[in-house]
């Protein structure tokens, strides 16, 4: 099969293409001519192969050297632009195809926890605990743990938020994991428990962004000493590169995790639910709206009237958290339909 240069020499040798007949500048650049001129379609019906052929000569050429041959815009000929349509991606294409090149040349060689009988192997299960501490279940878990027993509503609205987050997360991550889907790095071994069918793949790392976003949480709502803030700090960059070195993730997945962790915060941020609106969220879903507590401090009469006061209002106690035989915390919501 003839080379697409042959074939266009043969062209321009030839002299009865009606394409690129007569389109010589005198400097022997014949081509550059050719192909800034629009091709008449009736040249691309009858040489399909030529077209194909031209165009990867088009796109061997260097830009400079096309800039100098003298077109500008492509309202006379359509050519120039879309040179640069194709040029753009190439080099796009192959700074993106270098960089993935060694991210998976790199990630490969920093995989040496992947199995017991990588290099670093002994330190696998330490590894492993740390994916826990990462992990989704363990976080909505405890949060949902702390929500129920938060007995202030400061406290309630953070673990709420904090909640929220999780599963904001969680959807977020599946929904780029499904849009990509790049397959996890050949040397992992899929042992993980507890996976979503989307977590078969690997872009970005849900374990970064979680870490990225609930260290980012911890920092701006708990107050912590110093050294825990430093803690929670390393914990997160440990839980990103453990995923490397578990060979789970590809460095590039880890690296977009943290800044979607990062940019996933400020999102919470965004749409930060007051304690008034979780009151409401939460009696949606009870199937009442309003929620009202009452604390009883001991048993005495003003704690009974207010008890009596609600109950005479038509409100339903909900529960009650005892602090002695009836102090304590009485909750109240609604009948449903009863509220206007
Ligand atoms: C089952 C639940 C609630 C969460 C799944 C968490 C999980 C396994 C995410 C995958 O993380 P990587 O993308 O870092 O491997």
């Amino acid at each position: 099969m003839p080379s697409p240069k042959a074939k266009n020499s043969s062209n321009r040798s030839g002299g009865g293409s009606p394409g690129l007949s007569g389109s010589t500048n005198g400097n022997g650049r014949y081509e550059f001519m050719s192909l800034n001129r629009t091709p008449p379609a009736t040249l691309f019906q009858r040489q399909g192969s030529d077209q194909t052929a031209a165009a990867r000569l088009r796109a061997s050429e260097s830009p400079t050297r096309r800039r100098g041959s003298g077109s500008s815009t492509s309202s006379n000929t359509g050519m120039p632009e879309e040179d640069c349509m194709r040029l753009n991606p190439s080099f796009i294409g192959i700074a993106l195809s270098s960089l993935l090149a060694i991210d998976l040349w790199l990630s490969k060689r920093l995989g040496v926890c992947a199995c017991e009988d990588s290099s670093w192997g002994s330190i696998r299960p330490l590894m492993k605990l740390i994916e826990i501490s990462g992990h989704g279940i363990p976080w909505l878990v405890g949060t949902a743990y702390c929500l129920y027993k938060a007995d202030s509503a400061a406290g309630q609205e953070i673990m709420f938020n904090l909640f929220m987050a999780l599963i904001l997360d969680l959807i977020l991550v599946g929904i780029v994991k499904v849009v990509v889907r790049r397959r996890r790095p050949s040397h992992n071994h899929m042992d993980m428990f507890a996976t979503f069918s989307v977590d078969r793949y690997s872009f970005p790392s849900g374990h970064a962004t979680r870490s990225t976003m609930c260290a980012r949480f911890l920092l701006a709502h708990l107050v912590l000493a110093a050294p825990l803030r430093v803690l929670v700090f390393l914990w997160s960059g440990l839980v990103g590169l453990s995923r490397v070195l578990l060979g789970r993730h590809n460095m590039t997945d880890v690296l977009f995790g943290f800044l979607m962790g990062y940019c996933q915060y400020n999102l919470v941020e965004m749409l930060w639910v007051s304690s008034l609106g979780m009151q409401g969220f939460l009696g949606l879903i009870q199937g009442s709206i309003m929620v009202r507590t009452v604390a009883v401090i001991g048993a005495g009469p003003s704690g009974l009237t207010s008890i009596k006061s609600c109950l005479e209002e038509g409100l339903e106690p909900t529960c009650f958290e005892s602090s002695d035989d009836i102090g304590g915390l009485w909750k109240f919501k609604a009948r449903p339909g009863t509220r206007d």
